[in-house]
């Protein structure tokens, strides 16, 4: 599918879909449980791939109509799996369930897309072979396809924190149910680190401790995943808030309004921050869970993404619309996801009329809504890339196509639907 955007004028109210990020652990959670009910829970590409993994584990995932998860699970070590896991495009999925794949008495072979087969699973698959399973990639390159041999019984690893806080995340997960649990020692300092306070947090609602030390985390053995009344909900998702916020800053003199956007140990509630020293104007009332924003003279500014990733593509576009320069530091990282958003950004911008200054660690947009022309740019197959892409049609001149747009399905289904709900002038075409 193709989407093209005219320039166009927002109001309205768009609701955030669930978290990602909570909805992954809060499945493969259930599947070291002996089942929960997943309320709320996000159901998109990247979620699948985890229900997949935790049926292959042997468990069971059964969404209802109103939504719910009802998940049955395979309580404590996973099954050896009777056919390869596919992660899809899920980088998540792939690092979650490669650790939970080394608790099993035998063999587990999992893969993905062409995108995840080129994303880093070294430091992990170091981790696990330290811990004493066996754990391989195919091609000896440290990257998908991936073969894994359990099972590990828990013990002492070091790793470093400036690839993926998956890697943390997956051990803290897997630990919980080995006879000794893990100690991680950080041999650098750890990136995107609000995501293992998600973890964290998530592990505490599934009565799991696990906890930060001196040298990084650790997790005791011999616990069982039991979440509160059997039930867990998952809160709105501040990643895909961004999309809407960032339409509201840029293209609504009427004002938008987001619901669902609850307060959780996301780093992505920067974005609310960011749109506010911009010059939108900007409230969120976190006790409703809204948030309204309204058009202002944006003028760009300095912001560091290293706690926060996924906003790298929105701040991009917030900047090629803000007056002067928008330098987005500490970046390094975000080179290793679906695509490199670092190149990916300063390209597709590129076509639009914006000129952007890369270096390896930071991306400096040189903004202005005038500079904005339409033109066909690639969604590279990257949910996050096809999104703020969309978002700058709306205020460039001219049309916008966004090429390969059904990729929102990954994190955010019905994203354009929610786009035109608010106003949007835009047409899908297959
Ligand atoms: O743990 C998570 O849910 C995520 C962690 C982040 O990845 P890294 O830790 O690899 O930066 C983020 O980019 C990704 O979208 C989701
Ligand atoms: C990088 C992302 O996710 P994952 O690592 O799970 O593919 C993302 O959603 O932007």
């Amino acid at each position: 599918m193709n989407v093209t955007i005219s320039p166009s004028s927002l109001r309205g109210t768009a609701r955030a879909p669930p978290s990602k990020s909570y909805t992954h652990r809060a499945i493969l959670a259930a599947g070291y449980a002996d089942g929960a009910t997943v309320r709320d829970a996000l159901w998109s590409a990247d979620t699948r791939a985890t229900a997949r993994a935790v049926e292959l584990f042997g468990g069971d995932v059964d969404r209802r109509d109103d939504g719910t998860l009802a998940i049955e699970g395979f309580d404590g070590r996973p099954e050896v799996p009777a056919d390869v896991i596919d992660c899809d495009n899920s980088g998540t999925t792939m690092r979650l369930v490669t650790a939970a794949a080394a608790l099993a008495d035998g063999t587990t072979v999992l893969t993905g897309d062409e995108s995840l087969r080129s994303r880093p699973q070294g430091p992990l698959l170091e981790a696990i072979a330290d811990l004493g399973g066996e754990a391989e990639s195919t091609r000896g390159n440290g990257q998908a396809p991936l073969v894994v041999t359990g099972p590990i019984s828990g013990g002492e690893v070091s790793i470093p924190g400036d690839v993926s806080s998956q890697y943390i995340t997956a051990l803290l997960m897997a630990g919980a149910v080995t006879e000794e649990g893990i100690e991680i020692d950080l041999e650098t300092e750890l990136k995107s680190a609000p995501y293992v306070d998600i973890t964290l947090e998530l592990l505490e609602a599934y009565g799991v401790d696990a906890e930060k030390t001196d040298r990084g985390f650790a997790v005791e053995g011999g616990q069982s995943y039991r979440p509160t009344d059997g039930e867990y909900a998952v809160p709105g998702d501040f990643s895909s808030i961004s999309y809407p916020l960032a339409a509201g800053a840029i293209a609504s003199e009427d004002g938008v309004r987001i619901e669902g956007a609850n307060p959780s140990a996301q780093g992505d509630t920067a974005i609310v921050d960011i749109v506010d020293r911009m010059g939108a104007d900007v409230e969120w009332d976190q006790d409703a869970g809204t948030i309204d924003v309204e058009t202002g003279s944006l003028e760009g500014i300095e912001v560091s993404v290293e706690d926060t990733p996924d906003l790298l593509p929105t701040i991009a576009t917030l900047g090629a619309v803000a007056e002067g320069d928008t330098r987005i530091t500490n970046a390094e990282h975000v080179r290793y996801k679906e695509t490199d958003r670092v190149s990916a950004m300063a390209e597709e911008l590129g076509k639009l009329g914006v000129e952007t200054t890369e270096e390896q660690d930071s991306l400096t947009v040189h903004g202005g809504e005038s500079t904005l022309e339409g033109a066909t740019v690639e969604g590279r197959g990257d949910h996050r890339i096809i999104m703020a892409l969309a978002l700058a049609g709306l205020v460039a001149d001219g049309e916008t196509t966004v090429r390969g747009a059904d990729h929102v399905d990954v994190s955010f289904p019905g994203f354009f639907d929610v786009l035109a709900g608010l106003g949007a002038d835009l047409e899908k075409n297959e």
